[in-house]
């Protein structure tokens, strides 16, 4: 299923504040989308207002091209996860699941067969085929999130709205479980919404993230193109460790304010400029600079952190263990040229990431 939205606006109830502020989005049929953003943002009241819950809005909100407000639930063909995944604590796991189909009209609730049958399909689904007879309090929290889920499902839903579901759940469970909805997704052609405040869970599992930030869409794109090209810096600063560099463009080059910061060529017009960049991305020069290097215990992914003493600063960054052993911890400059500049909030036209080195006449190592 599909969900177009466009231009939608909500109010706090008795406040003029804006809970969503002139929202556009598209989701196409069979998407894994991400909503991401800070609390308060308005990822709930997105997902809610998708669903037709809730007052009143301004613009247009379309599911399969159909307004969903006002329509009975069962026929909206959604399925709601919530992070407190409430399941009914009397009732078997078999009788959560089949609840809403037990609850639907005389005239289009299957037959018991048909029920029992649908809840084996979902038991054997959510892998928990044995299950059926427990209840809720003698599962752990994934598999009561699971349970979540086969509920969601078992009236085959087109459009799965997920707020925060696996936030009660221990780090390496929720990491099982995320990889399992994706499968799941894909193997029952879902449409998919899910928000999370976790970014990596949002990178790992959805096709494309919708950041979200006091109540508008500040960017909606793969995590690919929100990494290499963020709208703003609170995209670039939300995603991941960034570092921060405030500078000056002239005569077609970034002209860092730190002396230790490398000056990179950049085709835009003469004006300040900040300049962002992931730890990983920065590289130590032997160039000659006063900055220094002080290793740090830690890292991640093969790679040592190190704290980087500038004229100005100290910042911390991550390179390969060997290449600290080839430029030394003195004398060094640091290259930035492969950050994303922004003036005003905004990418710098005409700025695209210099690959690191090329402007650079010396060795290029870290
Ligand atoms: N019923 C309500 N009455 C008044 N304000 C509300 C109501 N519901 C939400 N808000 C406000 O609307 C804004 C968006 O809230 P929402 O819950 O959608 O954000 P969120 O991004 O989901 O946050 P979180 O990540 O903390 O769940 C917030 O400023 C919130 O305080």
């Amino acid at each position: 299923m599909s969900v177009q939205i466009r231009s939608l606006t909500r109010r706090a109830p008795n406040a003029s504040r804006k809970m969503l502020d002139g929202v556009s989005l598209t989701i196409e049929d069979g998407a894994f989308v991400a909503l991401v953003g800070p609390s308060g943002a308005g990822k709930t009241t997105l997902l809610r207002t998708i669903a037709g819950l809730d007052g009143p809005y301004e613009g247009t909100v379309l599911v399969d091209g159909r307004v969903l407000a006002g329509r009975p639930m069962r026929e909206r063909r959604i399925g709601f996860v919530f992070q407190n995944y409430a399941l009914f604590r009397h009732m078997t796991v078999a009788r959560n699941i089949s609840f809403g189909l037990d609850v639907l009209p005389r005239g289009e609730r299957p037959d018991r067969g048909a029920i029992a049958a649908r809840v084996a399909e979902l038991l054997e689904l959510i892998q928990l085929p044995t299950l059926g007879g427990a209840y809720p309090d003698q599962l752990s929290g994934g598999q009561r999130q699971r349970v979540a889920l086969a509920r969601a499902l078992a009236t085959k839903p087109g459009l799965l709205l997920l707020d925060e579901p696996f936030g009660a759940l221990d780090p390496i469970v929720r990491r099982q479980i995320r990889r399992w909805l994706r499968g799941l997704h894909d193997q029952l052609g879902l449409t998919t919404v899910l928000v999370t405040h976790d970014h990596d869970e949002a990178l790992e599992v959805a096709d494309r993230l919708v950041v979200m930030q006091n109540g508008r869409v500040v960017q909606e794109a793969a995590a690919e193109t929100l990494d290499a090209a963020p709208a703003t810096p609170f995209v670039m600063e939300f995603l991941g460790e960034a570092l921060e560099f405030p500078g000056q463009v002239a005569h077609g080059r970034f002209l860092p304010d730190d002396p230790n910061v490398l000056s990179f060529a950049v085709g835009a017009g003469d004006g300040p400029a900040t300049a962002y960049l992931r730890p990983h991305e920065a590289r130590l020069v032997a160039a000659g600079g006063a900055a220094r290097a002080i290793p740090l215990t830690g890292g991640q992914g093969g790679l040592r952190r190190l704290a980087v003493a500038l004229g100005t600063r100290e910042v911390e960054i991550l390179v390969l263990p060997e290449r600290l052993g080839q430029v030394g911890t003195e004398g060094l400059g640091l290259d930035i040229g492969r950050a994303r500049l922004f003036r005003d909030g905004a990418p710098l036209a005409g700025a695209p990431p210099v690959a690191s080195g090329q402007e650079l006449p010396r060795v290029t190592v870290g």
